[in-house]
């Protein structure tokens, strides 16, 4: 063992061999995997490392350990884990770091304000229609969630950001979905895997032809997503918001346009801050990270409401308020008023946390958990086990929206609750996957009781890059009216 090696066997963790560490031990299934990374975190304290030669990862789930981390720009750099991702979203913001991640941020963080996305509402509005739609034509018998859902969320992500409608149910829409799902098992097994995990033995293995299909959909797909933009833009060009306060540099980028996020980034290559390669991988990371991240999020708070009539009944209630007799549609200013339903869907994600795992790269020797952790070491943030822990949540595993009430949440860690991260790395598209969110689960209940039909105790999480259950998350929608 070199020094490294001696340090990281100091942090408490399971019985590892020599050389292969724990390496055999991990050779799980994805479900015993995800079993036993609960059970770990159960039962050690604050930290726990997983060792296989070369590499040392500690796994980190209290308030504190997590601020040193994510607070600042010292660990900012994504750790060896992404590099899995790296064919596929390359250097988009996701995994990008240093000089390349700020430029970039700077570039894309006006796609998210407030105005760009209060005209994106319309949009959210009418694919909600087209969801409620679908589930009356569907009502009264068990729906798996998942494909409907995330057919909602890529129809959006699509449409607000990139300017692109899709077709329903088209072959390129399910091959590029299907090829999703397929790169989220293929990152799993490298991820268990030492000899997949590593590039140089995997290039060798059948996979890797399989992982090269499914990473000529996804690019194929993107692709033709930038191509017809590009060919709007010229026919039409993009649309100048008059209104638009020429002192306001937070909302426009340079020309004072009111524009999607691709229109951001076409105009960026104009002017020479990106390149093709550059736009390219930013469509990439946010037609990911836009829509599977939050079609999770809204598949579970769909399931854990089914199985609250309580909470749909309170959701209900403040909907009338807002709305009476009316059936007109909701819209941006309605949602402050959704406070109890806002408390529901933030509880549905700390229950279940869309990205349940982050990790960074350890550059330099850290204290964790009152254990040394050398440099070069992985470091794994476990969300999902933060949210669930006895000590920041009482009776952790209970649904409980009030948790969220002001006055519940006097003197909680701000670092207890982070289903979007936290600190200079959090998630750029959190304001808008509150309101895609709200929007769809507002729409819903005015429109349906949701029955239970899949349990919270039937729930086996299986590995991927998002929190997915091994089998469908069916609900009942039954018309109100
Ligand atoms: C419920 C929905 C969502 C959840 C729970 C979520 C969660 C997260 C988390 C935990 C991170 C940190 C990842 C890491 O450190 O590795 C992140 C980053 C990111 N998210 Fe989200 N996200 C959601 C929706 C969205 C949406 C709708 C978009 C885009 C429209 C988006 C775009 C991104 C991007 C680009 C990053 C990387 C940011 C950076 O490193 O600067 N996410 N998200």
């Amino acid at each position: 063992y070199n020094e490294k090696a001696r340090m990281i066997r100091k942090i408490p963790g399971p019985k590892d061999s020599f050389i292969l560490g724990n390496g055999p031990a991990l050779m799980l299934s994805p479900v015993e995997i995800i079993n036993l990374g609960r059970k770990l975190a159960k039962e050690s304290p604050g930290i726990y490392r997983m060792w296989v030669f070369p590499l040392g990862a500690v796994n980190i789930y209290t308030p504190d350990d997590i601020e040193l981390i994510v607070s600042g720009m010292k660990y900012h750099e994504k750790s060896g884990i992404y590099n899995l991702l790296a064919p596929w979203l390359r250097e988009g913001l996701l995994l990008s770091k240093g000089a390349k991640w700020q430029e970039r941020r700077k570039i894309l963080t006006p796609a998210f304000h407030f105005n760009i996305l209060r005209q994106f509402s319309e949009i959210i509005e009418e694919n909600g229609k087209r969801l409620v739609k679908r589930l009356k034509s569907e009502a009264g018998r068990p729906l798996d969630l998942v494909p409907l859902i995330s057919e909602y969320t890529l129809n959006i992500i699509c449409e607000t950001a990139m300017g692109t409608q899709l077709n329903d149910g088209s072959a390129s829409t399910k091959s590029y979905k299907d090829a999703i799902y397929g790169l989220g098992n293929i990152f799993y097994q490298r991820f268990i895997n030492v000899f997949l995990f590593l590039d140089f033995t995997f290039q060798f293995s059948q996979l890797s032809k399989v992982h090269d299909k499914y990473l000529d959909l996804v690019h194929g797909f993107t692709k033709s997503v930038i191509k017809e933009r590009k060919e709007y833009i010229d026919k039409y060009g993009v649309k100048v918001d008059e209104s638009a306060d020429a002192n306001d540099d937070s909302f426009v980028y340079k020309k004072k346009k009111k524009t999607a996020m691709l229109d951001l980034l076409i105009s960026a290559q104009k002017e020479n801050l990106i390149d093709e390669v550059g736009l390219q991988e930013e469509v990439d990371t946010f037609m990911f990270e836009g829509h599977d991240t939050t079609a999770t999020g809204l598949t579970f708070c769909f399931m854990i409401l089914a199985n609250h009539k309580e909470v749909q009944d309170k959701i209900v209630a403040e909907l009338n308020e807002i709305f009476g007799d009316s059936d007109r549609p909701v819209d941006m200013d309605d949602l402050p008023k959704m406070k109890y339903l806002e408390r529901a869907i933030k509880e549905s994600l700390r229950l279940y946390p869309p990205v349940p795992f982050i990790s960074r790269s350890l550059n330099n020797k850290v204290t964790l958990s009152n254990y040394e952790v050398p440099a070069g070491t992985f470091c794994h943030i476990h969300i999902y086990d933060l949210h669930r822990r006895p000590e920041l949540f009482k009776n952790p595993d209970q649904f409980d929206p009030d948790r969220f009430l002001p006055e519940n949440s006097v003197g909680r860690h701000p670092y207890a609750y982070i289903p979007f991260s936290a600190g200079p790395r959090n998630c750029i598209g959190q304001k808008f996957a509150m309101m895609e969110m709200k929007l769809a689960v507002a729409e819903v209940l005015r429109e349906f009781e949701l029955q239970p039909v899949t349990r919270p105790e039937d729930i086996e999480i299986t590995a991927d890059m998002v929190l997915r259950n091994k089998g469908p998350v069916e609900v009942t929608f039954v018309p109100r009216h």
